[in-house]
């Protein structure tokens, strides 16, 4: 018992407005299973983030649109039982959330109940403040993310950066002050321009998570299948830090080799 390695420091809620007060990057990566969770936890990832991004990478959708709360939990309780410290952020899918601050709380306190999620993040501005100043009355750590909101890809006219003209951009900051006022621990911001990112992590006081937002915020997010080269295609804001997908193709080419060439299994692998 007493050589068993120490349980490490888990990450709260607190440690993220700590470390921009520091000016020490946060880190966050999406995962979706206890196998992916686990690794990413050992590398000392900060924040798991369930995305709905589970839609398209995982479950072969379009996109985040038909993503259900049946679909999100599973993933969500995998990876909250795989993690000894990172923090467990679950995306509340569209049409989980958006009709009142009620059916948000009732949603968000299933990803608790039933997924074990530390935190849960929604999209959206200012007209989603009252949602995020329940859930943080009801004790449920809200991260917000504004820029482009993937669910409302259909009425912003396309996967566009967001806030590009001076009075978009105010609105988007407008928007992030307001969910961040509301109670938001953290604010995803999601294709906005460097400069605009800026101006919206000198504003808020809680920290700014950006994915295609330049290096100026106070962490980043990458969906792990992009990160890690998993697929050809990956958008032009995520850098791949390995080629798995080419790797994993080969692993699975060497075994059918070895299969068919009667190699494996060996003795090593086989019973008297
Ligand atoms: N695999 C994956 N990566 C993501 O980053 C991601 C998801 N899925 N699903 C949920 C949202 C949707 N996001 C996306 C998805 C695609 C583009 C995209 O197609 N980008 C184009 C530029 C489009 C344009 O400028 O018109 C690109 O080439 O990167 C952007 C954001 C970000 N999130
Ligand atoms: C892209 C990130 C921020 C996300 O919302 C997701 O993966 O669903
Ligand atoms: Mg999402």
């Amino acid at each position: 018992m007493s050589d068993a390695a120490p349980a490490p420091r888990r990450v709260r809620v607190h440690h993220l407005r700590q470390a921009k007060e520091r000016g020490e990057p946060i880190t966050m990566l999406t995962a979706y299973d206890a196998v992916t969770a686990g690794i990413f936890d050992e590398a000392g990832i900060d924040v798991l983030l369930v995305g709905d991004s589970i839609g398209n990478t995982m479950l072969g959708y379009s996109g985040t649109i038909p993503v259900t709360v049946e679909e999100m939990i599973p993933a969500v309780r995998a990876v909250s039982g795989a993690v000894r410290r990172a923090l467990v952020v679950a995306d509340l899918p569209f049409g989980s959330y958006e009709a009142s601050p009620e059916q948000c709380l009732a949603t968000s306190v299933r990803m608790f109940k039933e997924g074990g999620a530390h935190a849960v993040k929604l999209e959206g501005g200012a007209h989603l403040a009252e949602h995020v100043a329940l859930l943080t009355r009801s004790g449920i750590p809200v991260v917000g993310h504004v820029g482009f909101t993937p669910q409302s890809e259909n009425l912003l006219g396309g996967k566009r950066v967001q806030g590009r003209d001076d009075e978009a951009a105010e609105r988007l900051v407008g928007d992030a002050l307001a969910v961040a006022q509301a109670g938001a621990v953290a604010v995803v911001l999601e294709m906005v321009p460097a400069a605009v990112a800026v101006r919206v992590s000198e504003v808020l006081e809680v920290p700014t998570i950006g994915i295609g937002a330049g290096s100026d915020v106070d962490g980043q997010v990458l969906v792990w299948t992009d990160m890690a080269g998993m697929t050809s295609w990956s958008p032009r804001f995520a850098r791949r830090f390995a080629e798995l997908g080419a790797e994993l193709r080969g692993a699975a080419q060497a075994y059918a080799q070895a299969v068919r060439g009667r190699t494996f299994p060996a003795a090593e692998h086989s019973f008297e």
